[in-house]
């Protein structure tokens, strides 16, 4: 396989390389399904500089600033996360008095349907209103972009800050101290000095919706907004296995252990730094049910009828009651994994 690739990176190297869709047409890569030249092709653009710079000249951007995605309004559907062609960019910042240069900032982010190479870039040198008014925009922190975002724009917005973050936060080498370079696409930092290769990190979360044949556990934390409950989550330890994090953390936090758990899907979460949420179902006995909460890192946890827990999801905003001095209990929303295991619980105790 490294002999194909050695291949396909010697015939960039000679022949001229006006547009990302010349690579995407090379017979290596074409001669598969779709999403398998996409994948072949991306891997190129992180191997080779010169390609992934080709494919930064005509690719698509998301835009960013100091880390706050840009965001559009988009009729009834709420916000939108837009990309920019790569000219467009360019005569903005020719307008604001910027050299192009910083295109070369922006790291690779994907590649879509319609055959664009995607990057994310952050202008967060340039002062932030005259960028709203020329992109038509706002950037807006990433938490409340992620409450007005349209749902199918989140994966792609998470992901991108996430990796310029990262490139912010990790610009030294850890052994030597000296600074460390990006490759062109973004997806590692060498240390010039010693070699060290650093490669962008995510942090493994357990998050684990426990029931007991009848009921689920929701739990808050102190931090949470008023009446939110979630599915109790916690970070892997070192050395540990998905399985071990579940029971560790449900007995650390609930005070019960489990008998059975099984993994159902996963999430790329950025708050407070980027995480790999591994979402799991557990199961306890009714008979021992009991629930201690651990103060120190909850505020309540309690088990929850599937009537309570269909109130709850069909809650969209904080109702009147709320006013009245009663606070509705209300689950996290649709784009949160804890949302999809709460479903998941609901359809099956309607079968
Ligand atoms: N997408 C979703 O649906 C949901 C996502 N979440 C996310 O799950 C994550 C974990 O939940 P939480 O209950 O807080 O986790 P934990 O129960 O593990 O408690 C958090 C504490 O763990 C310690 N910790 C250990 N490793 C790390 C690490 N790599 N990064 C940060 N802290 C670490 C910290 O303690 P100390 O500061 O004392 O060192 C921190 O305060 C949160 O980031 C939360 O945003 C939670 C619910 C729903
Ligand atoms: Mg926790």
């Amino acid at each position: 396989m490294a002999l194909v690739w050695r291949k396909l990176l010697s015939t960039l190297n000679t022949q001229p390389l006006n547009s990302s869709l010349f690579l995407y047409g090379h017979p290596l890569v074409r001669c598969c399904s779709s999403y398998v030249s996409q994948m072949r092709y991306l891997t190129v653009l992180k191997e080779d500089d010169d390609a992934c710079s080709k494919a930064q000249a005509s690719g698509k951007f998301l835009l960013f600033h100091n880390l706050a995605p840009l965001l559009q309004k988009e009729g009834h559907e709420g916000y939108s996360a837009p990309l920019f062609a790569a000219a467009d960019v360019k005569g903005i910042l020719g307008k604001l008095g910027q050299s192009d240069n910083i295109l070369e900032t922006s790291v690779l982010i994907g590649y879509s349907q319609d055959s664009e190479t995607q990057f994310a870039l952050d202008l967060g040198i340039l002062e932030m209103n005259d960028l709203d008014h020329h992109f038509c925009g706002t950037f807006v922190e990433l938490r409340k972009a992620f409450f007005l975002l349209r749902r199918q724009d989140i994966p792609l917005v998470f992901r991108s800050q996430a990796l310029l973050r990262w490139h912010q936060t990790h610009q030294y080498c850890s052994q030597s101290g000296k600074p460390t370079e990006r490759n062109r696409a973004g997806s590692q930092r060498i240390c010039k000095s010693n070699g060290n290769i650093y490669y962008p990190q995510m942090a493994p979360v357990v998050i684990s919706l426990v029931s007991d044949g009848t009921r689920c556990l929701l739990a808050r934390q102190k931090s949470f907004p008023k009446g939110l409950y979630s599915a109790l989550a916690g970070f892997c330890d070192i050395g540990e296995t998905v399985e071990e994090t579940v029971r560790r953390e449900v007995a650390e936090e609930v005070g019960l252990e489990i008998e059975s758990l099984w993994y159902t899907g996963s999430q790329h979460w950025p708050f407070p730094n980027s995480s790999l949420m591994i979402a799991c179902h557990a199961s306890v006995s009714a008979e021992k049910s009991q629930i201690t909460i651990n103060d120190q890192e909850l505020e309540d946890a309690r088990w929850f009828t599937a009537d309570e827990i269909k109130r709850a999801l069909e809650r969209k905003k904080l109702p009147r009651e709320q006013e009245a001095g009663v606070i509705p209990i209300w689950v996290p929303p649709r784009t949160a994994i804890a949302n999809q295991l709460i479903q998941e619980w609901i359809n099956k105790q309607s079968k």
